[in-house]
């Protein structure tokens, strides 16, 4: 690659300028473009600009090269100058993808849907209370169902009717192994642990979503259970490579700083989808964060009167599901994603209204 001072002085002979001329029609001192031209100073930007229109280049260009000489400058003398690129080049990747996000405009369909789920959630609403009775089987009902579903999409084998006997009945099921026993197990934990949180109005920060990870793998994993990941990660069939371990902390600061700046002005259900896809995105655990992101999104729903939005498992919805999330990922597209959770909440809506 060339340097700026190269790129200057080509450019000046080429036209066939003296230094002299060039200073003049610049507005610099002739000294100082001839320090420009050995490399012995950089311009600023003004100096850039000038340069860049008395030689006919491309301003945006040029500092493209500039910014780059200026980077160089500042690691040419650090020994671990690989390490602080890297981490320098990821977090330019995240800030990137993560403004993109924020700066979409929602589309006619995806308002038309919420106002369509902000009327049946008020109809929901309306039908509180329930008698105690009531409320216990439909919570029953969803709450295997649920964790059914989710464990479902992580690999989990339980059927339904497993998934209940375990859970509810404490009845152990041959030939399944002791592990899909205790995800059922700890995710319908997690899930009162949920409705814990939300009648206590608790917030949202990071011991929270830790206290889920670690019921998540509670017993299974006793290294990694409640704790972010120290090693880095890939997301099997994925082209989204989740951010260096080192990176995790500042991460997931900027995760809850931003929850914290939108918990009261974006609508919930898109809300609630991003805190998904944010935090599997960064994927800051080692096991379980789809369990666990799922359970974040469902906290969400229900701080705001929502009933859980359940996620299906079968093997269309899954891919359905990993192909939305690689749009946010790769192309910062979250509508897709946001049309996922939106189905999933409505379907929700309406099954509970039919129930109640
Ligand atoms: N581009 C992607 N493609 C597929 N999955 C992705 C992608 N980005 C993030 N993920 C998330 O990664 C999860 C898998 O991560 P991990 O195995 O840690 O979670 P899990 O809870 O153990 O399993 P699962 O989420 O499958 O239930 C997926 O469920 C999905 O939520």
């Amino acid at each position: 690659m060339k340097t700026l001072f190269l790129i200057l002085r080509e450019a000046r002979i080429t036209k066939g300028i003296v230094i002299r001329n060039l200073a003049q029609a610049c507005g610099l001192d002739p000294a100082l473009v001839s320090k420009f031209e050995k490399g012995h100073r950089l311009p600023n930007e003004e100096n850039l600009k000038v340069l860049a229109k008395a030689l006919d280049l491309s301003f945006d260009e040029l500092r493209k090269v500039w910014l780059a000489e200026r980077v160089y400058q500042i690691l040419a003398d650090e020994r671990d100058a690989s390490d602080i690129l890297a981490l320098a080049e990821s977090r330019v990747e995240y800030l990137t993808s993560k403004q993109s996000l924020e700066l979409q405009e929602l589309g006619n369909p995806i308002i038309e849907n919420l106002q369509e789920i902000d009327e049946l959630k008020d109809k929901w609403t309306a039908e509180k209370p329930l008698n105690s009775t009531q409320l216990r089987k439909m919570k029953e009902f969803f709450n295997i169902a649920y964790t059914y579903e989710s464990n479902r999409i992580e690999g989990n084998t339980l059927t339904l009717q497993e998934t209940h006997l375990v859970v509810n009945e404490g009845i152990t099921i041959g030939g399944k192994s002791v592990r899909e026993h205790l995800e059922a197990i700890n995710h319908s934990e997690a899930i009162d642990y949920l409705e814990d949180l939300v009648n206590k109005d608790a917030v949202f920060n990071r011991r929270v979503l830790l206290e889920l990870h670690y019921l998540i793998l509670k017993g299974i994993d006793r290294e990694y259970a409640g704790k972010f990941r120290n090693v880095p990660v890939r997301i099997s069939g994925s082209e989204h490579i989740p951010p260096q371990p080192y990176l995790l902390e500042k991460l997931m600061e900027e995760y809850f700083i931003h929850y914290e700046n939108h918990k009261d002005t974006m609508h919930p259900v898109i809300l609630a989808s991003e805190m998904h896809e944010r935090l599997v995105s960064i994927h800051p655990f080692v096991d379980g964060n789809g369990r666990t992101s799922r359970l974040v999104m469902n906290l969400i729903l229900m701080r705001h009167g929502f009933p859980i939005a359940n996620l299906k498992g079968d093997l269309e919805s899954r891919l359905a599901y990993y192909k939305a999330l690689e749009n946010v990922q790769v192309q910062n597209d979250p509508s897709m994603f946001y049309d996922l959770v939106i189905n999933a909440v409505k379907d929700s809506l309406h099954r509970h209204l039919e129930m109640a």
